[in-house]
């Protein structure tokens, strides 16, 4: 089958080997598509439409308006009459085959790295890209939370608007990738990509699994956290090999479903020296700090099995990324890297130089104290930031602005609660993507999980305010932390996107004013 093009027969042949197919009515002249679209706004001659999520049936009238000739849904409807019927049982599977098919199946023609896990997944992505683009001479392609990246060119750089994106445009964007020279890809995969059947029917070569905790759980997200697991867990079994940070959470559970995807001597398991773990099963990895400081650290990697051994991966590493948690993102990279056939010297020499916009960046200033801009955003992940800092920072106090956001993810709320009263001195309580919620009502949400023993709390619900209020107060030894947003220019209110400084932005304007 060609890139762009999907003809009837090929479609009745795919669909009913995964046993989708429940009716086709194929309308006369229209069993050849060069399109194939969920957004009627798309929609143009030959164009196969795709009905799917909140779709409303006029937006099949505009489609067909528009040219299109052929549809796929999960029920015939009377707006496309004339047009080729293609009833499914499952519409979001059947576009991930059709996607493949009509883009000529890209994954066929890239290496493909996939990271799962509840946090870490941008961080270990950028790393494994960062060396993986010294070893492959710019072929890596990128998808993240933050941006996709399908060439070396600024035009082939995009913003992300979901960690994995719908399985058209991931398709898609794989094709382009190819177009573009690519051979490699990093990508993340949630685990609204398999509740979604965004990844239906991907296999990748390296899975990784970093790890888990609740998160991502209610309304449109997953009913449960064993929902949420084992829908993580999929990309274990769609992997031809499996790479896990044994100190996750549920390594059982883990562990075996990738036994049950691959054989052991394809399973590769990676740990902090000294790592109590939950399961009894030998590391492959293990991971020791040499230094680290508020700016970077340094690690050595030991292999301690045969097949670790192989890879020559032994050594000391280097990373300008502070947090302890993140020699662990790193050492997963190199692993990942060196399957995929990168040496230890690239990865020692490609792994300083490696950034992530919104994670770990860091502001200093002489007399208001070192300035933190970080993305974390649930409990696992403003606990192990502060837990770090709370390490590093001897005299100082810690002051964290931070804000929760509406409409999604509730449970944050008494997790950012419980992480603040752990270890944050001040927490000034402010306004993130509120969304439809009041965001007064999420702070004070927020404050009833915080221990006010431990814990001074100042509400301010502007955020510039609250950013100035916490950089005003600190004095040379303390630390201010403005977790949630990273980089985000955005700020969603009320089902809007309104345009707001980034907190990297705010922090340099406030240091500037002030110094
Ligand atoms: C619940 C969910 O998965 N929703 C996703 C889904 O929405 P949907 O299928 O209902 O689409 P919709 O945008 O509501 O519109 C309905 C359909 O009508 C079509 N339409 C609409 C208007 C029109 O004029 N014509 C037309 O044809 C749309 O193109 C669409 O096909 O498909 C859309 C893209 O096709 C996604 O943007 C949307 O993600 C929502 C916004 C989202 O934010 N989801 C989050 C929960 C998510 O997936 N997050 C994970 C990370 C979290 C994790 O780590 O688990 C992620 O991967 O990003
Ligand atoms: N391995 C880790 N364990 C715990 N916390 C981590 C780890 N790695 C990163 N973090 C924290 O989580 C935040 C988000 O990191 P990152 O963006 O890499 O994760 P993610 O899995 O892509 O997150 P999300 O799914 O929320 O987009 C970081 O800013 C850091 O505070």
């Amino acid at each position: 089958m060609q890139s762009g093009v999907l003809a009837v027969p090929e479609i009745k042949k795919l669909l009913q080997e995964h046993q989708l197919l429940q009716s086709l009515v194929i309308a006369p002249k229209a069993e050849m598509f060069t399109e194939i679209t969920y957004d009627s706004r798309k929609a143009g001659a030959q164009t196969l439409f795709i009905c799917k999520g909140n779709f409303r049936p006029e937006y099949l009238a505009s489609a067909k308006k528009a040219g299109a000739t052929g549809y796929v849904a999960e029920q015939y409807y009377p707006e496309g009459d004339g047009m080729t019927a293609i009833i499914v049982s499952d519409v979001q599977k059947a576009m991930a085959l059709l996607g493949a098919a009509f883009y000529d199946y890209p994954q066929n023609e890239l290496f493909i790295i996939a990271y799962t896990g509840t946090k870490g997944k941008t961080t270990s992505s950028y790393f494994a890209r960062g060396i993986l683009e010294t070893a492959t001479g710019d072929r890596t392609a990128l998808f993240s939370t933050i941006d996709r990246i399908l060439g070396p060119e600024p035009d082939q750089r995009f913003k992300s608007n979901l960690t994995t994106p719908e399985s058209l445009d991931l398709f898609h964007d794989m094709r382009q990738a190819i177009n573009n020279g690519m051979n490699h890809l990093v990508m993340e995969v949630s685990s609204q990509a398999y509740k979604k059947s965004r990844v239906y029917g991907l296999k990748y070569d390296i899975g990784l699994f970093l790890n888990i905790s609740p998160d991502h759980i209610g309304k449109n997200e997953h009913p449960t956290f064993e929902d949420y697991l084992f829908c993580k867990e999929q990309l274990l079994l769609n992997s031809k090999t499996c790479v896990i940070n044994a100190e996750t959470a549920h390594l059982l559970d883990v562990y075996q479903t990738a036994k049950a995807s691959v054989g052991t001597e394809n399973i590769y398991l990676y740990a902090r020296k000294d790592a109590q773990l939950s399961f009894d099963v030998p590391v492959d990895f293990e991971i020791a700090n040499d230094f680290e400081d508020l700016k970077q650290s340094e690690f050595k990697l030991s292999a301690k099995t045969k097949k670790a051994q192989a890879l020559a991966i032994d050594g000391t590493y280097t990373i300008a990324l502070a947090g302890d948690y993140n020699e662990g993102n790193a050492a997963s990279a190199i692993i990942a890297s060196a399957l995929a056939g990168a040496r230890k010297a690239v990865a020692q020499e490609a792994l300083p130089l490696v950034k992530v916009p919104g994670r770990m960046e860091m502001l200093t200033s002489k007399e208001h104290g070192t300035v933190y801009i970080d993305y974390a955003h649930n409990y696992a992940s403003l606990s192990a930031l502060l837990k770090f800092l709370r390490q590093q920072t001897h005299a100082g106090k810690i002051r964290v602005v931070v804000g929760s956001t509406g409409d999604k993810g509730v449970s944050r709320r008494e997790g950012f609660g419980k992480a603040l009263s752990e270890e944050a001195d001040i927490a000034y309580l402010t306004t993130d993507d509120p969304g439809f919620e009041d965001p007064m009502q999420i702070a004070q949400e927020i404050d009833a999980h915080i221990d006010h023993e431990r814990v001074e709390v100042i509400f301010e619900l502007d955020r510039k305010k609250a950013t100035r209020l916490a950089i005003e107060a600190s004095t040379a030894e303390d630390v201010v932390v403005l977790a949630g947003r990273g980089e985000d220019k955005y700020l969603k209110v009320k089902g809007e996107e309104i345009l707001y400084p980034t907190d990297v932005e705010l922090a340099q304007e406030i240091l500037e004013e002030l110094e």
